[in-house]
């Protein structure tokens, strides 16, 4: 059995789904892509091409797309859902009786469910309550992919055999699969540097420099990591791909959705206008809201996310709360090295005339 392709399905016709396709097919894999639109189900199998998420690249022609979803998932051994968060749990629930507790199940989404603050692999467990279940995440925008750009990911999972066949499946000569068993510290990092992306799209909308691109990013990193310690999460998987890595990519590059978005937003226009305007998902907004909140509730300090809510929600202008955050309080640089409490004691004591020099 050893030599017969892995039997892959893509739930999902949007930019990584097809990107996620493709790979497997030139990895030698039999795969078979779920999507609603007929015509583009059509344009996929007759042309090689997914003009409305993923123009200008040619998919794999082994890539076979259907709207049919049981004929997609019957035989499959590994199920990529590709599909945006607000959509991940109905789309499962649609798929529910074609699954099966043998298959592969691993979510490619970086989005959260607003009731209960769920990620999507933890949707994937509580609708199917299978064992073989991961996620990937990483520095891994789709046109990039498309391209054939050297381009590497995190599977992560507690099952060793979901991170082996997903490495099997999707590891080829221009992309790698790196395994962590931190799932849920993989897929936060994912949802959480989204945030970001929109607020480094909006600094260099405003004409702000590279050494804030690099303040935003660090700080990012830190206010990530005080929220995965609130959650009881590992923050040292952040130093990786789906953290670091990620935080990267998509606070630098235009072909990031959520990075343009911000962009947009710099540029003036309005949270409607700049979301409407990009056409596909920017699962950062939604999050920025859900992320706030619960840093609010939970007691966790996290500037950055609340100065974006405040802009995107709040209609406060995006210099103003820049100007805003660089007064904010004298703060540690790693918090795992000196606290940041114990900075701002050391304020106190200064100021009122404890320490003298
Ligand atoms: N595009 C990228 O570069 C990357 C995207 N991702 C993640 O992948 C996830 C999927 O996004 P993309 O493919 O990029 O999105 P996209 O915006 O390119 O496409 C979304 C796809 O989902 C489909 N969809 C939406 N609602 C649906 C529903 N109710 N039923 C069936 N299909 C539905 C759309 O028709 C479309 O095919 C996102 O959460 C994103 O964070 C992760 C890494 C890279
Ligand atoms: O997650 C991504 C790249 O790793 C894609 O980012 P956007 O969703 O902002 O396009």
């Amino acid at each position: 059995m050893a030599d017969e392709p892995m039997r892959v399905a893509v739930l999902g016709g949007g930019s990584f789904g097809t990107a996620l396709a493709s790979i497997a097919a030139d990895n030698g894999a039999r795969v078979c892509q779920w999507l609603r639109d007929p015509q583009l189900v059509e344009q996929i199998n007759r042309e090689h091409r997914n003009s409305r998420y993923l123009p200008d690249y040619a998919i794999n022609p082994a890539v076979r797309a259907s709207s049919d979803m049981q004929a997609v998932l019957e035989g499959a051994e590994l199920v990529l859902v590709a599909i945006p968060s607000k959509a991940f749990r109905d789309v499962v629930r649609q798929a529910r009786p074609w699954l099966n507790a043998d298959q592969i199940l691993v979510s490619t989404t970086k989005g959260i469910q607003e009731e209960g603050f769920k990620l999507m692999s933890q949707i994937l467990e509580e609708e199917t309550g299978f064992a073989h279940i991961g996620v990937i995440s990483g520095p891994n925008l789709a046109t990039e992919i498309a391209q054939k750009q050297l381009t590497a990911t995190v599977v992560a999972s507690d099952d060793a055999l979901t991170r082996t066949r997903v490495q099997q499946a999707l590891s080829c000569d221009y992309f790698r699969v790196y395994a962590s068993n931190d799932r849920y510290g993989v897929e936060l990092g994912g949802s959480l540097k989204n945030i970001y992306a929109i607020a480094a799209g909006m600094a260099a909308a405003l004409g702000m420099g590279e050494n804030t691109r690099s303040m935003l990013m660090t700080r990012a990193l830190a206010e990530m990591g005080r929220f995965a310690v609130s959650l009881g999460a590992n923050p040292m998987t952040f130093l990786g791909l789906a953290g670091v890595g990620d935080l990267i990519v998509t606070c630098s590059s235009q072909l990031s959705r959520n990075y343009r978005v911000g962009y947009a937003l710099g540029q003036g226009k309005n949270l409607d206008e700049a979301v409407e305007a990009l056409g596909q998902v920017a699962e950062g907004v939604n999050t920025v809201r859900l992320v706030r909140d619960k840093a609010r509730k939970d007691g966790v300090y996290m500037p950055l996310a609340e100065g974006l809510y405040q802009v995107l929600f709040e209609g406060v202008p995006a210099r103003e709360m820049a100007r805003m955050l660089m007064r904010g309080e004298q703060s540690s640089d790693v918090e795992f090295v000196l606290p940041r409490e114990a900075v701002q004691q050391a304020h106190r004591r200064v100021e009122a005339g404890e320490e003298k020099p």
